[in-house]
């Protein structure tokens, strides 16, 4: 991350928790109300370092009543949504339903939705347009899986797949979002990408963003590294200059973990 002279940061941190296919509604309150108090105990600046939690569909109403009852810091989305708005489409879920959940973040093209769904750039560049008509910042997932890692080809692999999901998107709006870099390889593995490695993709995809829309756009972008993040890497993770934060699988399902991934400022690993 990228400190000012005054010791903020110049892109606010996210630190997000995908919790993919776990947690029903009433154990995601359970563990939203544990991660809450754990941070409000321990005095976290929410303001300084943002949290969001990423629940199934079926929690979004329930997280939403904690959040505005308690009136919580955290903020919320949904791991999905659809590229249309409304209608005959069985089984989806549209942005303006969770604009009105009050979810603040969607997730789109997640590896697991890419190779389970088969959800190819032209699908996730209708889903980016629909987040952004109803004013959810969408969190682009990008990465390599294990054989292009090897084959030394990672970099031009994510830069290309980025690029293609970001078609036909102002350098405004691109300036709004957020990308997760997460290779396949890392994810759900216990493989973590070295520190080293989240930091040569990022600096990658930032300087594909300058080349591509602008400086504005590239500055203004928040880059996420994702991959069996935990409590013991996210500093040195975090402590790069091109992750502005991380998005957190399994870690993310234990209130303790989750909020010292959080609270990573004062966990530094020397
Ligand atoms: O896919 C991920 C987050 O979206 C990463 O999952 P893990 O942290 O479980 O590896």
């Amino acid at each position: 991350m990228t400190v000012t002279k005054d010791g903020g940061y110049v892109r606010t941190p996210l630190i997000a928790g995908n919790w993919k296919m776990n947690m029903d509604h009433v154990q995601g309150i359970t563990l939203l109300q544990k991660l809450a108090w754990t941070l409000q105990d321990a005095k976290h600046d929410f303001e300084r370092v943002e949290v969001a939690v990423l629940p199934p569909f079926t929690d979004l109403r329930g997280v939403q009543t904690l959040v505005n009852g308690d009136k919580l810091p955290v903020r919320y989305g949904a791991q999905d949504l659809s590229e249309h708005d409304s209608g005959a489409y069985t089984g989806e879920i549209s942005g303006q339903f969770l604009a009105k959940l009050g979810c603040s973040y969607v997730l789109v093209g997640h590896s697991e939705r890419r190779a389970l769904h088969s959800e190819g750039a032209e699908l996730l560049q209708g889903k980016i347009q629909a987040a952004l008509r109803h004013g959810l910042v969408p969190i682009v997932c990008v990465g390599e899986p294990l054989e292009v890692r090897r084959s030394g080809e990672h970099v031009s692999y994510t830069v290309d797949q980025l690029r293609e999901t970001l078609k036909g998107l102002s350098a405004e709006q691109v300036a709004g979002l957020v990308v997760a870099y997460e290779p396949v390889w890392a994810i759900g593995t216990g493989e973590v990408a070295s520190e080293q490695d989240a930091q040569e993709m990022c600096a990658a995809l930032r300087e594909f963003v300058a080349q591509e829309f602008s400086s504005e756009a590239a500055e203004g972008l928040r880059l996420l590294y994702g991959g069996s993040v935990k409590a013991a890497n996210a500093a040195t993770i975090l402590g790069q200059t091109d992750v502005d934060g991380v998005l957190v699988g399994g870690a993310s399902l234990d209130a303790a973990e989750f909020a010292n991934i959080v609270r990573f400022e004062h966990h530094v690993v020397a």
